[in-house]
């Protein structure tokens, strides 16, 4: 009778909740939604103010029937149930009765017998009932003959039936749903149909593996009760936790019944009624709880990999796991393990799927062979995947254990797949493992956890363990550009890679990410996806610290507030930063082709600016701190970044005196401080001496020139020839620092005999680099490989430097300097009126180092150690001891100190005591592997040796 309509009473919530629903109810079986997508097209939704809203449709084939027959010409591919063995099951949706009789058993395969009955539930017994596809059964409208399938194929012509359908309701939909889960996957069977033979002529090989199951298998049997206490056991998707393992849904961990798994334990029988399957199953399909989807939901649903060379940055796993599979040697218990969204799940079932591939090629799972149909469309009866939580008692592992112990359906192998399982509670594990003996060669658990330190050390030892690295970002990078390649997405490659960056190689992550990125449906460009994901860019936060490192303060708190104000959360700027700048001090930052990177890395790579940055690290991490006991988190991040902005020397360590500023002669040929600014142009500031602003020629590139313009210079003006081109030759200035008025100038030679040449020269060399620089002159000489000192184990490698001597001469400048004259020389060497409130000291008088002098020309002095760049990676104290006064000492070190350890060089400190600038002490840390006796023999007079600290009360010289 077309146009008959059939009205359905809703509450109007539900109505509104259905209307949004009706996307994801499906049809299991078939996996498709095509049979529900008419639903809201052609229903025709009726408000009554007596009724409520009502939900009408028009039913095309229906021929006639009352308000009952409304689902007797809809083919939903669903399957009726019998609730009793004689009553016909009603289903009280608003639709009126729908009778779900099992009539003859046409088309159908199984074999017939006596219902299996179950357990009672009040007082009524039901039965499983037949099956056939409802078109039949609707028509066929007879007696239950009690035929004992449990068949959950659709009909015989499923694509006729999906063609034909139209108009089912919503809570037709919901309705059969149920049935239909409470006949295929909730009822106890009594037997399997066993032989996949019987059924094989629905099967498609050319199916593909997402193919729907009504697509590719047209008799699929599920298994009958061998008895009434199996019936936990394969029919266990009832809660139980165990579901069919599919590959293209989303993982299905929750029961289809919400009921509480403590009251119905897995083998629980009592609740094996249709009703109360009803009911509860309703109740999921109202709580919107979908086990499937029509389409995939997500992108990394979508993708989700199904076959091991899918599988992206797992070589070695799928190597292995394949490895297994073709020579045979599996094992019972795998576990997995690994971070998440790494791929994990995935490879547990594409293994469970290879497991049980019927082809004989080494490529497995082929997708294509009954098995992995049957396996690919959710239906295989051998994989299992099991909710952690649900088997986390005893009873329910013993259970599962029984499950295992019967044979496989139709496969090789039963595999059971325990995700999350670092939630399995210790007694599960024992019972776990207690069985995992006497489990038969066709049963394989695999277990997976993100997290292997919950896992008891005795089942870490039973399992093949398989462990998932974190996926490279340039594998999610090319993985997300096949799939903006499959999916028509424009993208800009950086928004790719930037991605995979933050998705801290989880490639379900960078999928996600994608997702939303796509349904924007924009170009996916760098933009949208800081937008998206809430943080600033890279080069955004370069400028930021560009203008904290140039001191430019103002501008900095502009861009700050700007960018806090925008989108930012002061929390995650501040990891941002931490994370650039540590970036930036690995080097990374010249990676890339920005151009703020660039300009960046050209302007910030003095030492000094890595010291700052390194320093800023600590003021990030006391800030975050900080924003755990405070509200106002904007506030503490732009002082955090004054902080950084106004750092001074004195905030950094020791060695910061070295601060990194250049000193070069202007074109008037005054002295001027010229600085490495964050603008990137290199500004003159006339200085002063008296101006205690310390700066420094480096051993950067760029300060190259200007070291040897100096040294050249300097060389140039020694008046023994010999000397001149010795230096010339064999030595260079490399590096140049002056700090309050005293330039602190390393030299350095590649060979010992060199420095000690030119040690022997000092004064002419430092009287020469006094006229030159006007100033104070301090000279280290350095040696720029030395051998390894069998006494400091630490410092082996060859490029260390070990000797270290220095010397210095005051500046006197209007003095005449007699550069050959040792008599003369004495009118300007500073090194009595420095050291001559410091009795402990003394001067080498052959003008060697300055050091501490104690008796038996024994001279300690504190040394540093640096690497072939110039920078410090350790102090320590060395001692010399001379035969004579003319002898060259003889160094080696005390101790080494590296600064990179904690206790190092953290508690350098530096005093100033009240004895003029140009002296000031330190604390060192004694290292502790150094020797008691060494210590006690070796340190000078005047240091005071605390616990763990000597204080040097002299002008150490580095
Ligand atoms: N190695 C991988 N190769 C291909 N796709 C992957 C990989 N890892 C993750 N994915 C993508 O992420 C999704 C989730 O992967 P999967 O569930 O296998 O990860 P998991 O490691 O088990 O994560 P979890 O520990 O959170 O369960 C997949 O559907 C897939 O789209
Ligand atoms: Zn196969």
């Amino acid at each position: 009778m077309d146009g008959r309509r059939h009205s359905v009473d809703l509450p109007i919530s539900r109505t509104l909740v259905a209307l949004r629903r009706v996307r994801s109810l499906r049809d299991p079986s078939t996996n498709s939604m095509s049979k529900f997508s008419a639903l809201v097209d052609t229903g025709n939704w009726e408000i009554d103010s007596s009724k409520g809203i009502s939900l009408q449709f028009k039913n095309d084939r229906q021929e006639g029937g009352s308000d009952g027959d409304a689902l007797r010409s809809k083919n939903l591919g669903f399957y009726g149930l019998r609730e009793g063995c004689a009553d016909d099951f009603e289903l009280n949706c608003g639709l009126g009765k729908s009778k779900l009789n099992s009539g003859k058993n046409t088309g159908w395969v199984g074999k017939t017998g006596p219902p299996s009955k179950t357990k009672q539930i009040d007082g009524s017994d039901y039965c499983a009932s037949n099956y056939k596809p409802l078109t039949e059964r609707y028509f066929d409208d007879h007696e239950d003959t009690r035929l004992d399938l449990t068949c959950i194929t659709s009909s015989s012509n499923r694509f006729e039936d999906l063609d034909t359908y139209k108009e089912p309701t919503v809570e037709s939909s919901r309705a059969e749903q149920a049935d239909h889960i409470i006949s295929t996957q909730k009822l106890p069977y009594k037997n399997w149909v066993k032989s996949f033979g019987v059924v094989s002529d629905g099967v498609s090989c050319e199916a593909s593996p997402c193919a729907s199951v009504s697509d590719a298998i047209s008799g699929h049997t599920a298994p009958l009760l061998e008895n009434e206490e199996d019936d936990d056991v394969d029919d266990s998707h009832h809660g139980c936790g165990i579901s069919c393992c599919w590959l293209r849904t989303p993982k299905f961990r929750e029961s289809y019944l919400s009921y509480d798994a403590e009251e119905h334990p897995l083998v629980s029988g009592d609740v094996d009624s249709p009703a109360f399957y009803k009911k509860r199953i309703l109740k999921h399909i109202n709580n919107e709880i979908t086990p499937y989807s029509e389409t995939p939901r997500c992108l990394s649903e979508k993708f989700r990999p199904k076959s091991f060379s899918e599988l992206v940055g797992q070589n070695v796993v799928a190597k292995s796991l394949l490895g297994a599979i073709s020579k045979g040697k599996m094992t019972s218990f795998y576990l997995f393990h690994g971070p998440r969204g790494t791929g994990k799940t995935s490879a547990s079932r594409i293994f469970a799927a290879a497991l049980n591939c019927l082809s004989i090629e080494e490529d497995r799972p082929c997708g294509l062979c009954r098995e992995c149909v049957l396996f690919f469309s959710g239906r295989s009866m051998d994989v299992k995947e099991v909710d952690s939580v649900r088997i986390n008692r005893i009873t329910r592992v013993r259970s599962l254990f029984k499950s295992a112990a019967i044979p496989p359906v139709s496969s090789r192998f039963k595999v059971f797949i325990i995700d999350e399982c670092q939630l399995l509670r210790g007694e599960t594990w024992a019972a776990v493992l207690n069985s995992l003996d006497s489990l038969s060669q066709h049963v394989i658990f695999v277990m997976i956890t993100p997290d292997l330190d919950s896992v008891p050390q005795s089942a870490l030892s039973r399992s093949q363990r398989y462990h998932f690295p974190k996926i490279k970002d340039l594998d999610i990078e090319n993985r997300l550009e096949k799939i903006c390649t499959q999916e028509g997405l424009d993208f800009d490659q950086a928004a790719l890679n930037f991605i995979a960056s933050k998705s801290n190689g989880s490639l379900r992550d960078a999928e996600m990410i994608l997702d939303q990125l796509s349904l924007l449906g924009k170009k996916i460009t760098m933009a949208l996806a800081y937008e998206l994901i809430g943080i600033v860019s890279d080069d955004e936060l370069l400028d930021l610290l560009d203008l904290a490192l140039s001191s430019d303060t103002s501008n900095m708190v502009v861009r700050a507030r700007e960018l806090m104000r925008s989108r930012i959360d002061p929390m995650q700027l501040i990891t941002q930063l931490a994370n650039l700048i540590m970036d930036i001090l690995a080097g990374k930052c010249q990676e890339g082709n920005s151009e703020v990177r660039r300009k960046f890395s050209t302007n910030h790579n003095s030492e000094v600016d890595m010291k700052k940055l390194s320093h800023g690290l600590t003021i990030l991490s006391e800030t975050e701190k900080q924003f755990r006991v405070s509200k106002n988190q904007t506030t503490w991040l732009t002082v955090a970044l004054l902080r950084l902005s106004s750092m001074e020397s004195s905030s950094l360590d020791s060695n910061d005196s070295n601060f990194c500023l250049k000193r070069a002669q202007d074109q008037d040929g005054d002295f001027c401080t010229l600085s490495a600014t964050g603008d990137g142009s290199k500004h003159l500031v006339t200085c002063s001496f008296d101006d205690h602003k310390p700066y420094k020629l480096g051993i950067q590139e760029d300060c190259k020139g200007e070291l040897e313009s100096i040294w050249k210079r300097t060389t140039d003006l020694c008046q023994s020839k010999s000397l001149k081109n010795f230096l010339k030759k064999q030595g260079n200035l490399s590096s140049l620092c002056v700090n309050q008025g005293l330039a602190v100038a390393e030299l350095e030679f590649q060979h010992p005999d060199h420095a000690s040449k030119a040690e022997k020269s000092w004064k002419q060399i430092a009287s020469s680099l006094q006229s030159i620089l006007g100033c104070n002159v301090e000279i280290r000489i350095n040696l720029a490989n030395c051998v390894p000192n069998p006494k400091c184990p630490k410092v082996s490698k060859p490029s260390f430097c070990l000797f270290c001597c220095s010397s210095r001469m005051q500046w006197k400048p209007h003095s005449s300097i007699d550069h050959g004259s040792d008599s003369d020389l004495s009118e300007y060497t500073s090194k009595k009126a420095i050291i001559k409130d410091r009795p402990n000291l003394t001067s080498t008088s052959n003008g060697g180092c300055q050091m501490p002098q104690c008796s038996d020309h024994r001279a300690e002095a504190v040394r540093t150690l640096r690497n072939s760049e110039g920078n410090v990676l350790s102090i320590g104290m060395a001692s010399s001891l001379r035969s004579s006064e003319n002898d060259m000492p003889k160094m080696h070190m005390l101790g080494v100190e590296p600064l990179t350890e904690e206790g190092g060089g953290q508690d350098l400190s530096i005093h100033k005591p009240e004895d003029g600038p140009s002296c000031f002490s330190r604390i060192l840390r004694l290292p502790k592997n150094l020797h008691p006796a060494d210590s006690s023999q070796m340190i000078p007079p005047g240091i005071e040796k605390g616990n763990k600290c000597i204080v040097f009360p002299w002008d150490i010289v580095f």
